[in-house]
């Protein structure tokens, strides 16, 4: 901003911030041609003897109608690091969030210390050089910036060591900051080049589950905890081996058992955005490829019952059930023409190795893939095996870890009740979900929270799920003992038969052996 340097040493003693916003009312009064002279010759003058330098950060990114990433750090970072010593201050609410996000006001100047350095910023804003006659766009015709005055002394600190310090600050506040974001994909038909983004639809993340109140057994939840922490402390390591920095989790487990809980207590602890990908909707592999490479990084790529979204068995190799990766080797030796038209109408599994294993990573990094299924067993060997999905988790009935969990988050039950060895016994002997268990620890009626109540109840509900289970065994053992029973009578019959026929032989031995003697 041209008007600065006049400002420059009433700034010193009054505030750079409070001159300015005078110099932006006053100029508009002073003709064009006299403010140009003005303000040229003034800066001419006042740098030649200033001993301060200034250093400007343009709101302008490179792309048109883009907010510069530099910007929104140095924002993020006077919002945090200094606003608290403004005295001007400007409320937003926040993207896509209810949060309300407070940072310094325009014309309005903040001190900072680094190095025991004193240094001055303050937000203005200037009009840009290409204003158009008609107005199409409100409001950017104006640009904002921010702009930090430094002793020239102090230039080498400030330029090699403070701002680099503010940027790294500053994405910190950010992140921390951001409305975290739950992407779905959309069809490919409301796709639109010109807004590479439009393959992803957003709503803001707000999923309340944590490890804390996520129920499972103590030593397998601590595992999953301490692995996700390694995860997101191995930037340098996975440099350093020259991996993608990417992680792999199969979920796998009956229904209610908690993956999808699972998934956003991941999201919660690890502060990332998550990416449900609907197989389904997707065409062919180009699409997945586009899905993608749109995606960024500290997010969790989900493919829920993986089993159900995709043909897994490779059954369209001409028939044959081939492994995953047999199935890459096999596509070597297709010719181009047969390729293509695969390629082309559907989502292969080779598209999603590829995927997996290799085209993420020209994505940038920090990023986990989640597959869930209720039959693992289903899936192919090549799609799971460690590498591409590192870690298999199993989700699995309810056992009395889980259950103490859940009575504390339901009925605020710390102690131990009573009521808890009936329950833990039956647990061990019962499958039930944590969804199931957790249905009968929450009443409807807000006066019937008695935690003795409920207990009863769930006791009750596993006595049943015991008995139900026991005579669905019954049953199956009494057809197993029918299919048995059929199966000893058509033996019997069998063995008859073949001794019937031993029989009839021998006769007809000893018969041929008459007719010789006779005959002789
Ligand atoms: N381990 C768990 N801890 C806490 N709550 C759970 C757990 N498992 C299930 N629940 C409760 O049950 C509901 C259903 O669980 P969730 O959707 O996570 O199960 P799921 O394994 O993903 O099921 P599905 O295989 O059917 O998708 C959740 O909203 C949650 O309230």
């Amino acid at each position: 901003m041209s008007a600065m340097t006049v400002d420059r040493w009433l700034a010193l003693s009054t505030g750079v911030g409070g001159v300015l916003y005078v110099w932006s009312k006053v100029q508009d009064y002073i003709p064009a041609s006299l403010r140009l002279y003005l303000t040229t010759s003034t800066t001419k003058i006042a740098s030649y003897f200033s001993p301060y330098l200034e250093i400007t950060i343009s709101e302008q990114g490179i792309e048109r109608f883009q907010r510069s990433e530099f910007f929104i750090t140095v924002e993020a970072y006077l919002s945090e690091a200094c606003a608290r010593r403004a005295r001007k201050l400007k409320a937003e609410l926040g993207k896509d969030s209810k949060n309300l996000q407070v940072s310094v006001d325009d014309y309005e100047e903040v001190t900072d210390e680094f190095s025991g350095t004193t240094l001055w910023w303050y937000a203005s804003k200037k009009q840009s050089s290409a204003r158009s006659l008609i107005n199409l766009y409100p409001g950017q015709d104006e640009s904002r910036f921010y702009r930090v005055v430094f002793h020239r002394r102090d230039r080498d600190l400030i330029v090699n060591s403070y701002l680099p310090f503010v940027l790294g600050e500053g994405r910190a506040v950010a992140i921390k900051n951001r409305q975290r974001r739950l992407f779905t994909n959309n069809a490919s038909s409301s796709w639109n080049s010109y807004q590479p983004k439009s393959v992803w639809s957003h709503v803001p993340f707000e999923h309340p589950a944590t490890f804390d109140t996520l129920a499972m057994e103590p030593e397998q939840k601590k595992a999953i905890v301490d692995d996700l922490k390694a995860f997101k402390e191995s930037k340098e390591y996975y440099g350093k081996v020259g991996k993608a920095w990417k992680r792999g989790y199969l979920l796998y487990g009956p229904p209610g058992t908690g993956k999808s809980t699972m998934i956003a207590a991941m999201a919660n602890y690890l502060d990332y955005d998550v990416y449900d990908l609907e197989l389904t909707a997707v065409k062919n592999n180009t699409e997945l490829r586009k899905l993608f490479i749109e995606t960024t990084g500290k997010s969790i790529i989900v493919i829920e019952d993986i089993d159900c979204s995709i043909d897994l068995t490779g059954k369209r190799l001409k028939g044959k059930k081939a492994s995953a990766d047999k199935e890459s080797d096999d596509e070597k030796s297709k010719l181009p023409g047969e390729l293509e038209k695969d390629e082309a109408t559907k989502v292969t599994l080779s598209g999603l190795l590829n995927f997996i294993d290799g085209l993420w990573s020209s994505c940038g990094g920090e990023r986990i893939i989640i597959f869930t299924t209720n039959h693992k067993e289903k899936l192919d060997p090549a799609l799971i095996r460690r590498g591409r999905m590192d870690k298999h988790i199993e989700m699995s009935y309810c056992r009395f870890g889980g259950f103490e969990v859940l009575a504390k988050n339901y009925l605020d039950v710390v102690v131990e009740h009573e009521m808890f060895s009936e329950i833990r016994q039956l647990l061990e002997e019962t499958d039930m979900s944590p969804a199931d268990v957790a249905e009968n620890l929450m009443p409807m009626s807000e006066k019937k929270r008695d935690p003795g109540e409920c207990f009863r109840g769930l006791i009750e509900a596993l006595k049943k799920a015991k008995e139900d289970a026991a005579a669905a065994k019954a049953k199956g053992e009494e057809a197993e003992a029918e299919i048995g029973k059929e199966k000893d009578t058509k033996e019997d019959a069998a063995a008859a038969k073949a001794k019937g026929e031993e029989a009839e032989a021998e006769i007809g031995k000893e018969k041929d052996t008459e007719k010789e003697k006779t005959s002789d």
